[in-house]
């Protein structure tokens, strides 16, 4: 057989000069990845990210390419998903790399999934609410939720996409309605405001922000966003000047980043940070970790709110325990009784929604 291209033709010369040759001449044009010899199937999780192409979803992609504990790696995103998948699969770590294209791919990227992160929709601008990102982004958070029903129903969902008081009850309607809901594994991540709590307090103590715990309860959007000043861990005290500048700017923290950016989007890279450290904790759970306690917006009785961000323990199961809330002093009392309704409120206006849609 006369070689037919030049690949053929270089795999002749080099077979020509082993022995014995281990290389045979292939009328293929050139070798494709799956001519290659298959990895035996390494341990680990299954690994899907919806969203994979966009601001966060990059970088999140990154990250969880360099996670010990991820073997497959799916990335979809409705454009540009090859181009991201082609670029992280050549990082040299474990984790093996497949990319998903639209819609008609979406089935593919989720069935075997044991966590799917969906950082898909439209992020704010200068001047919006993460509300005004409600019309838009509930329709995505419901299309991705009843494939995740359908594909991959015992896998655990980290929901980012905003509004997230909004975005998980509506994920919650779209699981009841498929039969699958389990409100364990349904994660609403509020991480953002843990990191952005710990970072903001360590500069005012002037330690290590690695040294610092700050539970941050409520919702994830301004005043519902509530940073519990008084269970700080290393125990310690701030002045009341200290207390309204860090609740603002824990509360703010994302508005100040949408205007720094000034109409190219909103918090990306710290929350790509947040969201592989909080993926990595749901991870460890899913091993059997002991002792793996974040906060995360869920399905819960902590108070008369049906869906409330607080500390969790992550385990096999997903969130199998959820932590009241602990003593309040006075000031955050009167934050949680004057601002938590508008978490009722997200979640009523999003029931009402899902009827208008048809749900
Ligand atoms: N929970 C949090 O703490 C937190 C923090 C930051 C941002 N967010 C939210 O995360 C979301 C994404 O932010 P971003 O900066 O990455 O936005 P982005 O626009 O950079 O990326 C969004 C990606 O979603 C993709 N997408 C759109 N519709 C899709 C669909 N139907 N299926 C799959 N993918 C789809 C887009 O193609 C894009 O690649 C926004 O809603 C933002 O408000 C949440
Ligand atoms: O503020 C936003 O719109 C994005 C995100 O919710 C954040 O807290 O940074």
């Amino acid at each position: 057989m006369q070689p037919t291209s030049e690949a053929s033709q270089r795999i002749a010369r080099i077979s020509a000069h082993l022995h014995p040759p281990t290389l045979q001449m292939v009328e293929s044009s050139t070798l494709r990845t799956m001519n290659c010899r298959a990895k035996g199937g390494a341990p680990g999780f299954k690994v899907a990210i919806l969203g994979a192409a966009g601001g966060i979803g990059q970088s999140l992609s990154l990250l969880m390419k360099m996670n010990p504990l991820v073997s497959v790696l799916h990335l979809y995103d409705v454009v540009n998903a090859h181009g991201v998948t082609a670029d992280i699969s050549h990082m040299d770590t474990g984790a093996v790399v497949r990319g998903f294209l639209g819609q008609p791919q979406l089935e593919n990227a989720l069935t075997g999934m044991d966590l799917v992160i969906i950082p898909a929709g439209v992020p704010r601008k200068p001047g919006m609410t993460r509300d005004d990102l409600f019309k838009i982004n509930a329709g995505i958070v419901r299309t991705l939720c009843e494939g995740v029903a359908k594909c991959c129903p015992r896998a655990i969902v980290n929901l980012i996409s905003n509004p997230v008081n909004s975005t998980v009850p509506i994920a919650a309607e779209v699981f009841k309605k498929a039969g699958t809901y389990d409100p364990k594994r349904l994660l609403g991540v509020t991480t953002l405001d843990v990191v952005r709590a710990n970072t903001f307090v360590a500069e005012v103590l002037g330690i290590d922000p690695r040294e610092v715990d700050v539970p941050v309860v409520g919702g994830h959007a301004g005043v519902t966003i509530l940073p519990l000043l008084s269970q700080v861990k290393p125990p310690c005290s701030f002045t009341s000047e200290e207390i309204v500048y860090l609740s603002d700017r824990i509360q703010n923290g994302g508005t100040e980043v949408v205007e720094a950016k000034a109409g190219a989007g909103s918090a990306t890279l710290s929350m790509a940070y947040a969201a592989a450290k909080f993926a990595d904790a749901c991870l460890r759970g899913l091993r059997g970790d002991a002792g793996i306690v974040e906060c995360s917006f869920v399905d819960c009785q902590v108070t008369e709110l049906p869906f409330f961000a607080t500390k969790v323990r992550l385990g096999r199961g997903g969130a199998e325990e959820v932590f009241p809330l602990g003593p309040l002093n006075e000031y955050e009392r009167f934050e949680a009784v004057n601002h938590f309704f508008i978490v009722y409120f997200a979640t009523y206006r999003n029931c009402y929604t899902c009827i208008i849609l048809g749900n």
